[in-house]
């Protein structure tokens, strides 16, 4: 029995009260009176409320006031109805706070001020403790208050996606400091994953202990890698994160951008969901992956610039593919693009719950 599939949470400090929510349901394969939906980056640019809010506040600091980080979160539930709320924050956070000199620049991503890649800059990446986030755990029990029935989704970044700025010292399109690293001296890359593995474990705990209701890890760069090199030199590591946080029996859902021809291990790492975007049809995406789990997605985010009908045609076009899917989330196959029309998010939600109302 997977820990997905005992009947209640053990520890559920994480709300009972979102155990019957239709988001939940999905992700535990069980029947639901509506297709449940949420946006990766419901909160943030697109939104007049969330820039007004924001002004002169770094997204850092903004990311450590659990008042502020409570008000964004809440922003889309509000707004959109979506069926779950997803934690404000970001995946550098932990990095940031267990004292890595790192900055989020606006329009730039997360910039590292001092790359890691020897052994001793290895030793710059101690441990995190509760104690280190004391923010996350005021903001999320603030939050749970706030949301009832409304499941909050906590969230980390994956080691091999945080590994890739720390590496780099920032994004990067071709991420070729972070493959010299990987090919040239396995054993310093596999020991830099593990201990990114247990900071993103230390930190997804924080978060479900606080409250949140599901976790995602986001490996969003690691569409970068083939089959072979994913399963050699990744794996390990983010099965070690899904493994830390098996017990608590939340569901662990697992997304990257690119990534078609890995959804199958990223299954096999331990997602009870795994996140598709836009590039596969999910009934496609359903044979890679494989039964057992429930998937994520996956319409294109861009397609919310065009026409009204457009966007319903295209959402159908989902919506159909998921038909005989386990356990389905609506979601889009990447996060909302910031100039993106909120009101389209809106009407966007309202139609994935009339489509799909039993
Ligand atoms: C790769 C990654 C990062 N951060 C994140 C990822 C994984 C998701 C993905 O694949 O997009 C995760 C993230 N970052 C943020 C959230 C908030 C919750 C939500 O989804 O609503 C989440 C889930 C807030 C944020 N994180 C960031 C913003 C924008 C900063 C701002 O509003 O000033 C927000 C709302 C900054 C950030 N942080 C990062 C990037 C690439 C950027 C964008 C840089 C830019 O275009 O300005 C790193």
């Amino acid at each position: 029995m997977s820990a997905i599939d005992r009947p209640q949470g053990q520890q559920t400090k994480h709300q009972p009260q979102t155990y019957d929510s239709a988001f939940l349901k999905a992700c535990r394969r069980e029947p639901v009176p509506h297709t449940p939906v949420w946006f990766m980056r419901q909160a943030g640019r697109s939104l007049p409320e969330y820039l007004k809010v924001r002004e002169g506040i770094p997204m850092l600091e903004s990311c450590m006031r659990p008042e502020l980080v409570t008000e964004i979160t809440l922003q889309p539930v509000r707004r959109h109805k979506v069926d779950a709320a997803i934690f404000f924050s970001d995946i550098v956070v932990p990095l940031k706070a267990i004292g890595i000199d790192l900055d989020i620049k606006p329009g730039v991503g997360p910039v590292v001020a001092g790359p890691v890649r020897t052994r001793a800059d290895l030793a710059r990446l101690r441990d995190l403790t509760p104690e280190d986030v004391p923010y996350v755990t005021e903001a999320i029990g603030m939050l749970t208050g706030e949301l009832g029935a409304t499941p909050l989704i906590g969230f980390a970044g994956a080691p091999f996606t945080l590994a890739s700025y720390l590496v780099e010292g920032g994004p990067s399109r071709n991420h070729e400091h972070t493959k010299a690293l990987m090919y040239g001296d396995p054993q310093l890359w596999a020991d830099l994953l593990d201990r990114l593995a247990e900071i993103t474990s230390a930190f997804l705990k924080v978060q479900i202990e606080a409250g949140a209701s599901a976790v995602q890890l986001f490996d969003s760069w690691v569409g970068a890698l083939a089959p072979a090199d994913y399963r050699r030199s990744v794996m390990p590591a983010s099965a070690k994160v899904f493994d830390a946080v098996a017990s608590y029996g939340v569901p662990r859902i697992h997304f990257g951008v690119g990534t078609g021809e890995l959804l199958g291990l990223m299954g096999e790492a331990g997602a009870d969901v795994v996140g598709v975007d836009w590039r596969v049809p999910l009934d496609e995406a359903a044979r890679r992956v494989g039964p057992g789990k429930a998937l994520q997605g996956n319409l294109d985010p861009a397609v919310l610039f065009s026409s009204r009908e457009a966007v319903e045609a295209k959402t159908d076009e989902v919506l159909a593919a998921a038909k005989g899917l386990e356990g389905h989330v609506f979601n889009l196959g990447h996060g909302v693009l910031p100039t993106t029309d909120p009101d389209a998010l809106t009407r966007l939600v309202e139609h994935v719950h009339t489509r799909t109302a039993v």
